[in-house]
């Protein structure tokens, strides 16, 4: 698709007057930017951006400006769409619309009542003026960007059909194309027909929205999806289960953002500040308790002068070392020994390095100098002094809420360094690891394993692994494929706030997951498989928590696929970010580089997340390079590596590639970093 062309129009009295208030802006710069990084997703540019009043004439100017002149693709306007008297973004957007668009109200609204009852105080509106799509989004930098989540992927369409564009049939079908493979959607003379169900009996779609009936349907199933019918029925013969999947298969990024929505960010604590601390996130703004330095210090090792002295011999009268203690008053003419960060005696106004002296006379015992030559000229107030609070002044903020302690040490320095011997930060989850399968046999049992039993490695590894991240994991075993089983075994930890299991989440009769935390753990299911290899199964639910001291928060639950290097990946993809999101870290997804392929990479009829070893090269750039065979159920593609290589679905990747069934060596590609780049050996 060609670059879409955005303006964000903040729309807040305070933020016209006040600039630096509006966060705003980059809230909604950010969504576009996420999309831009998902590979089979639209382009967009933001194009515009601008801040006024909450005054109907000026919103409107902008409004008929970009969409009138600059012809823009999308116009996003944030704020003003409350209940409070000064808000009147509808009342000025409606008049300009020339077509209304009641589908993107309701995917904004249903979207946001979901996260919060709150939802029903904003009154979007959305439509068509011209070629531009408009939008308004509420004016929290918080709600405006799930606002505009919910529909920013599929917005596009709407945006380039508005803008008549030469190449909207292709595009068009193009993009429905994926629509269609990624969602069931499927477009018939300009209405979408959602087909969740294999059946065929859930053939609402469109008409979902258009019985103007302000309500939606009672389907049973997961929330998000309402026409999704429930999981096999845990009671039925096989004979009866689905024969195919009743799940939607959402895009990587859609399950990205249901994730996010549904990961609470847990409650604050007390910790004390030593390597227990590393990898919480403050929940308050520390403030220095005590200066650094306490007192005027001396940055080396010398004499202690009055610099309008110059050079010449001096008496040294006295001895400050770095010890607590008085030092007595410096007069003109007199120097004083001094070590490295020991305090200035009083009238002293710099230190001159021992290497810049030499010692003129001793005294009777010969065991200290009596007089001293300073050779340094030039000497200028305060050389070598760090003046008290000049590294940290007393009351300032030295590390903010939301700041993550890192494992470098330097945090817990700083923290360290003023006295600060405790700290509010946000609870870590505690994750539970249950395998799942009546095959598996424990990595250490000793006994060699009979026919069709294999090895459990998922539970070892994410244990690992969850640790590694700084994450308190629970080992809750193996559960016999029996729903009895699971449910016992997935609510047997009270303390679990998350729980990841790996197995039985696909399509055979022993895959019991999806319908026991649905039937027997009353939970709810957000989604059930996920256009990506691997991890097509990857399901996402939340359900009630019994435990008093998680208050209302629903727990978790990530079932993975039992494949071993499905379950690893899908564990970074999704598990880890969610479980820094609920630890209070505001940056919780991983790092992504644009690196060079380093071999051919094989693509695939699924975007698929190719295990690889990201390392700096000659030129300076960055290659990933293939851990090799990728098959699902080989854990080894995951050894050594440091990543994946994102890479396109072939259907994305135009007709040439798709036939050569490769990305060749040399092209360029964003890598997702879970493990440190390697570097160029050898010295710097
Ligand atoms: N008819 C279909 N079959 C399958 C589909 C599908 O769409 N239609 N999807 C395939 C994909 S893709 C994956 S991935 C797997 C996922 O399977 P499950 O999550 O249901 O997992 P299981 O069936 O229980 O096991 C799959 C595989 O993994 C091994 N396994 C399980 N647990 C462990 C463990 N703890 N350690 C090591 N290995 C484990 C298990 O023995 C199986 O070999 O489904 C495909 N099928
Ligand atoms: O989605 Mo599966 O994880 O390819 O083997
Ligand atoms: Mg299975």
């Amino acid at each position: 698709m060609p670059a879409l062309t955005v303006g964000i129009l903040v729309v807040s009295t305070t933020a016209s007057q006040h600039l630096t208030v509006d966060t705003s802006t980059s809230a909604l710069t950010e969504v576009f930017e996420h999309v831009n990084g998902e590979s089979q997703a639209a382009q967009w540019e933001v194009k515009e951006t601008t801040i006024v009043c909450d005054d109907i004439e000026k919103i409107q100017a902008t409004v008929k400006k970009w969409a009138d002149e600059e012809k823009l693709n999308l116009i996003v306007t944030t704020g003003g769409t409350g209940f409070a008297v000064k808000d009147v973004t509808p009342e000025a957007v409606r008049p300009l619309l020339q077509k209304e668009a009641p589908g993107l109200v309701h995917a904004m609204l249903s979207g946001s009542l979901e996260i919060t009852p709150f939802a029903m105080m904003s009154r979007p509106v959305a439509g068509v003026r011209n070629q531009s799509v408009i939008i308004t989004v509420p004016g929290s930098p918080k709600g405006a960007k799930e606002t505009l989540g919910f529909i920013v992927r599929t917005v596009p369409h709407a945006c380039i059909q508005a803008a008549g564009m030469e190449s909207s049939r292709k595009l068009h079908q193009g993009g429905t194309k994926q629509l269609e493979k990624t969602h069931g959607i499927t477009e018939k003379a300009g209405h979408f027909h959602i087909s969740h169900s294999p059946s065929g009996h859930a053939e609402h779609g469109h008409n979902h929205h258009s019985h103007g009936c302000g309500h939606s349907h009672g389907h049973q199933g997961p929330k998000r999806h309402q026409t999704v019918p429930r999981a096999n029925d845990l009671n039925a013969a096989v004979t009866r289960r689905h024969r195919e999947s009743p799940y939607p298969m959402i895009p990587v990024g859609e399950a990205h953002n249901l994730i996010s929505q549904h990961t609470p960010v847990l409650s604050v604590q007390q910790k004390d500040v030593n390597a227990d601390l590393i990898g919480y996130v403050l929940a308050e703004d520390i403030t220095a308790p005590e200066a650094v330095p306490a007192f005027r210090a001396s940055i080396v090792d010398g004499y202690a002068v009055i610099h309008t002295d110059g050079p010449g011999v001096y008496p040294v009268v006295a001895v400050s070392h770095a010890a607590p203690g008085a030092v007595p008053q410096l007069k003109p003419g007199q120097i004083a020994r001094i070590t490295t960060g020991a305090p200035l005696p009083p009238g002293a106004t710099a230190v001159i390095m021992v290497e810049e002296t030499a010692i003129k006379t001793m005294t009777a015992d010969d065991k200290e100098e009596k007089e001293v030559e300073i050779f340094a000229t030039g000497i200028a107030e305060n050389d070598n002094v760090r003046e008290a609070g000049s590294d940290v002044e007393a009351g300032t903020v030295i590390l903010k809420a939301g700041t993550a302690i890192t494992s470098s040490g330097g945090e817990i320095g700083l923290l360290a360094s003023v006295g600060v011997s405790s700290v509010r930060v946000f609870r870590k989850p505690v994750v539970g690891v249950l395998s799942t399968g009546d095959e598996l046999v424990d990595h250490n049992n000793p006994r060699s394993l009979e026919h069709g039993e294999i090895r459990d490695s998922n539970r070892p590894t994410l244990l690992s692994a969850i640790q590694a991240q700084g994450f308190t994991a629970v080992d809750l075993g193996i559960a016999a494929d029996k729903s009895e089983n699971l449910s016992s075994d997935l609510t047997r930890d009270a303390n679990c706030d998350v729980i990841i299991t790996t197995g039985g989440v696909s399509m055979g009769e022993l895959d019991l997951l999806k319908p026991t935390i649905e039937q027997s753990l009353k939970g709810t299911i957000h989604f059930g498989r996920v256009a990506m290899k691997p991890g097509k199964p990857t399901t996402f639910a939340t359900f009630p928590s019994t435990n008093a001291k998680q208050g209302d928060l629903d727990k978790l639950i990530f079932a993975l696929p039992g494949n071993p290097a499905s379950a690893l990946v899908t564990f970074y993809l999704f598990v880890l970010p969610s479980l820094r999101k609920s630890a209070g870290y505001v940056e919780y997804h991983l790092p992504r580089v644009r690196v060079v392929a380093g071999n051919d990479l094989r693509i695939d009829p699924r975007p698929e997340y190719h295990r690889v070893f990201v390392k700096m090269q000659n030129d300076g750039r960055l290659a990933a390079f293939s851990t090799g065979g990728q098959r699902s159920s080989r854990i080894g593609s995951a050894a050594q590596a440091n990543g994946v290589a994102c890479l396109p679905a072939k259907s994305e990747v135009g007709e040439k590639r798709e036939k050569f069934g490769y990305i060749p060596k040399g092209e360029t590609v964003t890598a997702v970093l879970w493990g440190q780049i390697g570097g160029l050996s050898g010295l710097m």
